[in-house]
């Protein structure tokens, strides 16, 4: 890649030196994509992460950008630290998007735990998730808004995946591209506040990006063209597709409409069943008719996949098709060799869509001034979602990244936030969709789908906080990660008989719910799943806090925080310290730690390091599973034994249920 910047940046600065701005263009922009790509990468890498805020260099303007990558990327050859700025080239071409460092020993790391751990062509992708819950349906009438603040809900929350993906074998030219292990990438970090709460408490909770394991929803119609995405992208192939049969090649060839006509160049009598060709005669046919400007080339895999997008973007360029005798002079020129292979691995970051605000708004009109909240909720960001379709031959058409679309924000008069449409990614027949170095989906059936990224949950508006108690609630919470909560009601459900309501949303539970642990010895403890407490509960936000007077005469406490989402000692540090601005002390009453959704993959990790930042023992489990649930179990046991021992102690008689 480094090399094949190298080439570009000459380029370009050699046409910048003729004034030819059309071409210097155009290898800008495969320039960027190419930065882009590095970017990528170092975003799944902590590693590089970390460095970055030690690249600060002021940024550069347009004349002497492609000098310094210029100089970086020639240091990158012999020296340790390579630095590369990317920069916005369609606007101002003065923002820097992102600055990467790849450090000589880091680098070895990077290539382990990301893009060159893949075999050969691989691609990464970056995910992020947000949504909403269900919402009341209120009618009202017309209404004014209020000038409305949304206020934060507890934190933001980027899940965000790489994936691998496999397309299984379907002929041709697999056995060279294809290797038998694979690696993704990193889990990309994810950004979660949050905090849960037994009596049980728990935060109202965001995050976690069980994406592969959460059970796909019913469809919901594409609002924001959940095809769009691919729509475009068809669009975008066919588009570059039709340039390719203009001038320079063969009129009795024609690509494949779908992405893998990129590779699978074809002649018109060439049937599905060519596709058993042995590999040479494949390899041999493949490059007919392309000879013009393709010369065919062994190199590296790693870098075959940049090549093809390379290829791609000069054969997307009017100009550049106009004169495919100039384009092949300058691919010559500057040693471009483009080799095409068949692509049946690619690293993906897919990023769900934000769920869209909730807001505050106060319904108003003549004779009736004071009318109530009317604040609507935001949609439901979108779903990335890889989709199986036999009509794809391989993975030459997925891109590197993807975004799910956002909801909307909510409106006045009650509305609701559109929810954000569903993006595709249609992928050949048998793909094998790995995260974490673990299989999570095989699509091996046409229209089978597996939902990469989940799109984030939307914000409540004020309406949603209505309540007899606070009849102007000015509370709006915003667009977030529509990941399922801490897991109390589920705890609860798990080692009682009760049966709150379980959902992937904030703010399942809207009142307290008791359930009764029976002990062999017929001891019975009563625990109480209290609703998700947010930051700020104690200026009344979310839910507030009124639902803690059910819990006063609590003896102890089960803060239960999601283990799947990062920084879950955050989650407990807002919880103690709304506890704390609720009641002096409440929070240091006899007490557990229990981190829940241990089985998800991210869980244990993020175990170690709030095991590091707590004192108190934290009692790993999955409620969903029933991994651990004994300890738990046990240790409630020992909490209310104890509890029993001290007011016996006191010699008075200890509250029993
Ligand atoms: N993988 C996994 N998922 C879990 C576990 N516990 C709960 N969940 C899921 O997390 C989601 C939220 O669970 P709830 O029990 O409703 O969470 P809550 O803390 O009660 O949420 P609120 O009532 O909204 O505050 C549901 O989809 C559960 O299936 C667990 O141990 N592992
Ligand atoms: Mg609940």
């Amino acid at each position: 890649m480094l090399d094949e910047n190298h080439h570009l940046i000459q380029c370009i600065m050699d046409y910048q030196s003729k004034g030819k701005t059309a071409e210097c263009t155009q290898y800008q922009q495969i320039l960027h994509r190419n930065l882009v790509y590095l970017a990528t990468i170092a975003d799944s890498n902590q590693n590089m992460q970390s460095l970055l805020p030690a690249a600060t260099e002021q940024p550069l303007d347009d004349s002497n950008f492609c000098k310094l990558v210029h100089k970086c990327t020639c240091n990158s050859e012999n020296e340790a630290l390579v630095l590369v700025k990317v920069f916005e080239w369609q606007q101002d071409r003065t923002e820097v998007l992102c600055l990467l460092s790849i450090t000589g020993p880091n680098h070895v790391s990077m290539q382990q735990s990301g893009q060159n751990t893949m075999p050969t062509t691989s691609l990464s992708m970056t995910v992020s998730s947000h949504g909403t819950g269900p919402g009341y349906s209120h009618t009202v009438p017309a209404s004014q808004n209020v000038p409305m603040q949304g206020q934060g809900s507890i934190g933001n929350y980027v899940s965000r995946t790489n994936i691998s993906m496999q397309s299984n074998p379907v002929s041709m030219m697999h056995q060279q591209a294809a290797t038998s292990h694979y690696n993704s990438a990193q889990g990309g970090s994810q950004h979660y506040q949050g905090q849960s709460s037994i009596a049980m408490m728990s935060q109202s909770n965001q995050g976690n990006s069980m994406m592969g394991q959460r059970p796909m929803g019913p469809y919901r119609p594409s609002q924001q063209g959940s095809s769009q995405q691919y729509m475009g992208q068809e669009e975008y192939y066919s588009e570059q597709y039709s340039h390719g049969q203009g001038s320079s090649e063969p009129m009795n060839q024609q690509y494949y409409p779908d992405g893998h006509g990129d590779y699978a160049y074809q002649q018109s009598s060439y049937t599905e069943q060519s596709y058993d060709r042995s590999f040479e005669d494949s390899t041999q046919h493949y490059y007919e008719g392309v000879s013009e400007f393709y010369t065919v080339l062994k190199e590296i895999p790693s870098i075959a996949s940049r090549r093809q997008d390379t290829n791609r973007e000069l054969r997307n360029s009017k100009h550049i098709h106009s004169n495919s005798t100039q384009i092949s002079k300058a691919i010559q020129d500057n040693n471009l060799d483009m080799t095409r292979y068949f692509v049946d691995h690619r690293r993906v970051c897919v990023i769900g869509g934000h769920g869209g605000s909730g807001i505050n708004s106060f319904h108003s009109e003549p004779r009736k001034e004071f009318g109530g909240p009317d604040g609507g909720n935001g949609g439901d960001g979108g779903h990335v979602i890889l989709k199986a379709d036999q009509q794809i031959k391989s993975l030459a058409s997925v891109l590197p990244l993807y975004r799910g679309f956002h909801g909307e924000r909510g409106r006045s008069k009650n509305c609701y936030g559109a929810n954000g449409g569903y993006t595709y990614i249609k992928v050949p027949v048998g793909t094998v969709v790995k995260e974490d170095c673990k299989i999570v989906a095989d699509l091996a059936q046409h229209g089978e789908e597996y939902v990469a990224a989940y799109g984030g949950t939307g914000g409540k508006g004020n309406r949603f906080f209505l309540s007899n108690e606070n009849r102007a609630p000015m509370t709006a919470t915003l667009g977030e990660s529509g990941f399922p909560n801490a897991g109390k009601s589920s705890l609860l459900r798990a080692i009682s008989n009760a049966k709150p309501a379980v959902a992937p949303y904030p703010f399942t539970t809207l009142n307290p719910h008791v359930g009764i642990v029976h002990y062999q010895d017929y001891e019975q403890v009563a625990v109480a799943d209290v609703p998700g407490i947010i930051r700020g509960a104690h200026l009344n936000r979310g839910l507030g806090l009124a639902f803690l007077r059910h819990i006063e005469h609590c003896r102890f406490l089960l803060f239960v925080v999601d283990l799947s989402v990062s920084e879950p000692w955050i989650q407990l540090q807002d919880l103690k310290y709304e506890l704390e601005q609720y009641e002096e002390g409440l929070s240091k009453r006899p007490h557990a730690v229990i981190g829940n959704k241990i089985d998800l993959p991210q869980s244990k990790a993020n175990l170690l390091l709030l095991k590091e930042r707590v004192e108190q023992s934290v009692i790993p489990l999955s409620a969903l599973t029933g991994d651990n649930l004994e300890e738990l179990l046990l240790h409630l046991r020992d909490l209310y034994d104890a509890y029993v021992n001290t007011e016996q102690s006191r010699k008075q008689n200890p509250v029993k249920w």
